[in-house]
């Protein structure tokens, strides 16, 4: 399938091009940025340029016959192009937030603007792969999830689709990378402000809140922290004593989740707490629960790369099923050790 990337420039879209360049089922048609157009892709991507010699065009320019547009453009942009992409009858893959909520009120609580397509909320399909994986043959609108928002999702959700917790509040501590906060400069990830830092950030109100809430079904309490690395996800979530229904400790723990799974071969529940370095560069997810029957708590511990499973790789993910092509087709990149 022809594919071009708008937003090719940035980091997510950095890393899409990668993936399309690699994967058997797609052809990279067109690349596509802001400030850098005029630029070739091989100055931002080093090596593509054997498999893609083209120079990056300005957003807005012709298309072509591209049957499949990747988004991984900045918050609001998608939802003024998706309408006309749909109706040119192209399948449509946003990496942005703008079509994860299905319900516009709640896109405008968590984003507080107000949405430009609201007719297209009902149409996405969420991409959170391994738990909407039924919804994704012959979607034709696709809204990849939050990184941090994949990140918790994944860990907790068998602790709610197994009933193991109540539907009351779960808590989430998350740590991201700097390159989650995408490539513009800012005084808050330049390097004096990260280097030899940890730092909590959108205190009770960060938005990936409202996406976390909209998949486990219950309210969650969101700390998200920045840490200084490049690329990684680290999230700690825990349900308390009030919401533990079912303790359930041990291997016997872990063999819930690997059953949980068992048909989803980016996820590894793993014998000990993984960190980010061990998903670095991959798909994957890696996934710790353990029940504490002396606090009486769940601790969930799941570490993706923020790009790759948790923005590029996720979405490439959607794809192929959306597709009716095997999961891992084109995403068998080997992770990045030592
Ligand atoms: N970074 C991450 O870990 C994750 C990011 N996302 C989401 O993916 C999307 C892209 O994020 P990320 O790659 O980090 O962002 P970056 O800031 O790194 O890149 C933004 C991209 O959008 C282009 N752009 C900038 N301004 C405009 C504009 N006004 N109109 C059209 N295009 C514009 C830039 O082009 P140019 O450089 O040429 O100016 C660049 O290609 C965002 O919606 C983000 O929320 C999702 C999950 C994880
Ligand atoms: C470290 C950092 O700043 N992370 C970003 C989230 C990462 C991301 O891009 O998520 P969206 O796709 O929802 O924007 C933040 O907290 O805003």
């Amino acid at each position: 399938m022809k594919v071009v990337i708008l937003g090719v420039s940035g980091y997510t879209g950095q890393v899409l091009a990668q993936l399309v360049l690699r994967h058997p089922g797609l052809e990279l048609t067109g690349v596509h940025g802001h400030d850098s157009a005029g630029e070739s892709l091989g100055s931002i991507v080093p090596g593509s340029e054997p498999r893609f010699g083209g120079i990056i065009e300005p957003i807005g320019s012709d298309l072509g016959d591209a049957e499949v547009v990747l988004l991984a453009l900045p918050h609001g942009v998608s939802q003024m192009l998706a309408p006309k992409l749909l109706d040119e009858g192209r399948i449509v893959v946003d990496l942005g937030a703008d079509f994860r909520f299905a319900d516009e009120a709640d896109y405008e609580f968590w984003y507080r603007s107000h949405h430009q397509s609201p007719e297209l909320l009902k149409r996405r399909i969420y991409g959170l792969v391994e738990v909407t994986r039924q919804d994704l043959p012959a979607a034709r609108l696709i809204a990849v999830p939050g990184c941090y928002v994949t990140a918790a999702s994944l860990g907790l959700w068998p602790l709610v689709v197994r009933s193991l917790i109540s539907d009351d509040l779960v808590i989430v501590d998350g740590y991201s990378g700097v390159s989650g906060a995408g490539k513009s400069p800012k005084a808050s990830t330049h390097f004096v402000s990260v280097n030899e830092n940890l730092s909590a950030y959108g205190l009770l109100d960060h938005r990936h809140t409202g996406e976390m809430e909209m998949n486990l079904g219950r309210r969650v309490l969101f700390t998200p922290h920045l840490a200084p690395i490049s690329r990684g996800i680290l999230a700690t979530s825990y349900a308390l004593p009030d919401q533990v229904k079912t303790p359930i400790m041990g291997d016997e723990l872990l063999e819930l989740y690997r059953g949980v799974y068992a048909d989803s071969p980016f996820v590894r529940v793993t014998e000990q707490p993984p960190g980010t370095r061990q998903v670095q560069g991959t798909n994957f997810i890696a996934i710790h629960p353990v029940y504490d029957p002396r606090t009486n708590r769940y601790v969930v511990i799941s570490a993706i790369d923020n790009l790759v499973k948790g923005a590029a790789g996720q979405a490439i993910q959607a794809l192929n099923v959306s597709q009716g092509w095997p999961e891992e087709l084109g995403l068998d990149q080997i992770g990045v050790w030592p």
